[in-house]
């Protein structure tokens, strides 16, 4: 199955191989050069804990990743430059058969991905990539580049829409985002976090995404006077008229735009509303509702803006502000509060050419960091409140008959499941030998996910002060083998 675009090479024109790190190219010509190359291995994209202090984190990023795989290539360009790339010792660093050998290369991995936009939690795969070691570990920079990023802005900008209600989030990111990447991927991952448009148009053509915009503060130092500068912006785009009113006395500004939206309305227009982006936005926006509603201006919407987050917004809504579009920029698409999510990506198990598996673990001084071996998957367990736990358990042996579940942290700590309960394994196959398997899932349907996944959750999870720790375990083989491996290695 062939992908007829691919929006990683829309935007770069170039293949993404080179988008590593320089050590992933020299243990991959180490494996080459000693024969591990071949030998095959899982490794497991998963992060620590939930940004931002909160209580879960969207997934995102994954259609990127099906882009990566696909256009996943070495050019002639790209070999040439590794090919002067020198030693300690002034020689080349690489050997020319491990540069045909990346020539050649074509993607014989398996993967398996938690779908765009479910609600996930700390420890669990978000993907799962099988395959020769070598291409396993080339792949490591760039899914983690993809994956951190998208699902640290999903999660914030799940935060800011739950506490938006059903007001329309505008991101306006663009011009403060970390760079042209940072903000196209935010754009995207915004969106999956229920952002209902962006000001970024090249996101909207790109990913499909609606665009939506006002006017700025310049448009109105153009002219002699407000007004004036309403009036020919009104004559000009009839059909898209939110005034900026904050440009010199905000209520007076209304004032100017009730009556360019009657003229407006005279010439069989609308208004569409105003937009606040100084000043105390709680007083204004009543007072701005005052005057609009007297002027028979009810469905105008009042957008604001100005370094908005969840926390305003909240202490906003708490204040009775009349707001009813929220244009968030700048804390959105730098994820302000927390800028990585720190997802990281490990082997678990490696099998050599005619060998067994070998689980593998990494410790780590803190047992949260010693990672899981086997092959994993995640099942979601569910009674009639909703999702009530995420057991992780190896598909090497297959989750055990009596289903129970242990925390790592805590052996006390343990929950038992019907071998009959309702439940769903969250890693869907989406690469098979290096061919895509799934179909790609559309971004407004992925949105969607995430507003129906989180109503399967306690609202404790969505809280953002101390929130509920939803439960997430091992299974009980697993959780041995895991114990097993840290007391073999020590
Ligand atoms: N009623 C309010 N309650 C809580 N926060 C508010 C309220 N009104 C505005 N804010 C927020 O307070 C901050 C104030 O920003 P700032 O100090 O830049 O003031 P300003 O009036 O916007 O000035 P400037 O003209 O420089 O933009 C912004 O983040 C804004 O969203
Ligand atoms: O505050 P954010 O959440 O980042 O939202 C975007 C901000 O960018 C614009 O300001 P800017 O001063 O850049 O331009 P302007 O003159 O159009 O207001 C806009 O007016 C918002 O204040
Ligand atoms: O359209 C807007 O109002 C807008 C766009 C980008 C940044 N700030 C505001």
């Amino acid at each position: 199955m062939l992908d007829s675009h691919s929006v990683l090479r829309q935007i770069y024109g170039t293949p993404l191989g080179l988008l590593t790190d320089l050590y992933q190219l020299t243990m991959a010509h180490a494996y080459w050069k000693t024969g591990g190359a071949e030998s095959e291995a899982v490794f497991h994209l998963f992060f620590r804990s939930n940004p931002f202090g909160g209580g879960y984190a969207i997934s995102a990023g994954l259609d990127q990743v099906i882009d990566y795989f696909n256009d996943y290539q070495f050019d002639a360009a790209d070999v040439a430059y590794l090919s002067e790339l020198r030693g300690n010792d002034d020689k080349p660093l690489f050997e020319p058969g491990f540069l045909t050998h990346l020539k050649e290369l074509q993607l014989q991995c398996d993967l398996d991905a938690i779908p765009e936009g479910t609600v996930v939690f700390p420890h669990q795969p978000l993907l799962r990539v099988r395959g020769p070691l070598i291409q396993c570990q080339l792949l490591e920079t760039a899914l983690l580049n993809i994956i951190n990023f998208q699902t640290l802005v999903a999660t914030k900008a799940s935060r800011i829409t739950s506490v938006c209600g059903d007001d329309p989030v505008l991101e306006f990111g663009l011009r403060r985002a970390q760079g042209i990447d940072g903000a196209l991927s935010a754009s995207r991952a915004a969106f999956i976090g229920g952002c209902a448009a962006t000001s970024n148009v090249l996101a909207g053509k790109l990913f499909g995404i609606p665009v939506k915009g006002t006017h700025a503060h310049s448009w109105v130092m153009c002219f002699d006077n407000e007004r004036e500068a309403f009036e020919t912006y009104a004559d000009a785009m009839p059909n898209n008229c939110v005034f900026l009113v904050d440009t010199y006395d905000t209520l007076q500004g209304v004032r100017h735009a009730i009556d360019v939206g009657q003229r407006l309305k005279e010439r069989g227009h609308q208004m569409v509303g105003i937009r606040l982006d100084s000043g105390d936005l709680a007083y204004l926006s009543i007072e701005a509702r005052k005057l609009l509603d007297e002027a028979g201006f009810h469905d105008a919407a009042i957008v604001a803006s100005n370094d908005l987050d969840e926390q305003i917004i909240r202490s906003l809504k708490e204040q009775g502000a009349q707001i009813s579009v929220w244009g968030v920029g700048t804390k959105l698409s730098t994820a302000f509060d927390q800028p990585a999510l720190g997802g990281v990506y490990k082997l678990s198990a490696i099998k050599p050419t005619g060998g067994q598996w070998q689980p593998k673990t990494k410790l780590s001084e803190q047992a949260i960091k010693t990672s899981t071996p086997g092959i994993l998957q995640v099942r979601r367990y569910f009674d009639d409140q909703g999702a009530q736990a995420d057991m992780i358990f190896n598909e090497l042996d297959g989750a055990s008959d009596d289903c129970v579940m242990i925390d790592p942290l805590d052996p006390t700590r343990r929950k038992t499941f019907a071998s009959d309960q309702k439940h769903e394994d969250l890693l869907t196959p989406v690469f098979r030998n290096g061919t895509r398997v799934c179909e790609r899932i559309s971004l407004a349907k992925i949105r969607t996910r995430r507003e129906q996944q989180l109503q399967q959750f306690h609202s404790g999870i969505r809280r953002h002060t101390y929130p509920h720790q939803y439960p997430v375990g091992l299974e009980t083989k697993l959780n041995e083998l895991k114990t097993n491996l840290i007391l073999q290695a020590r």
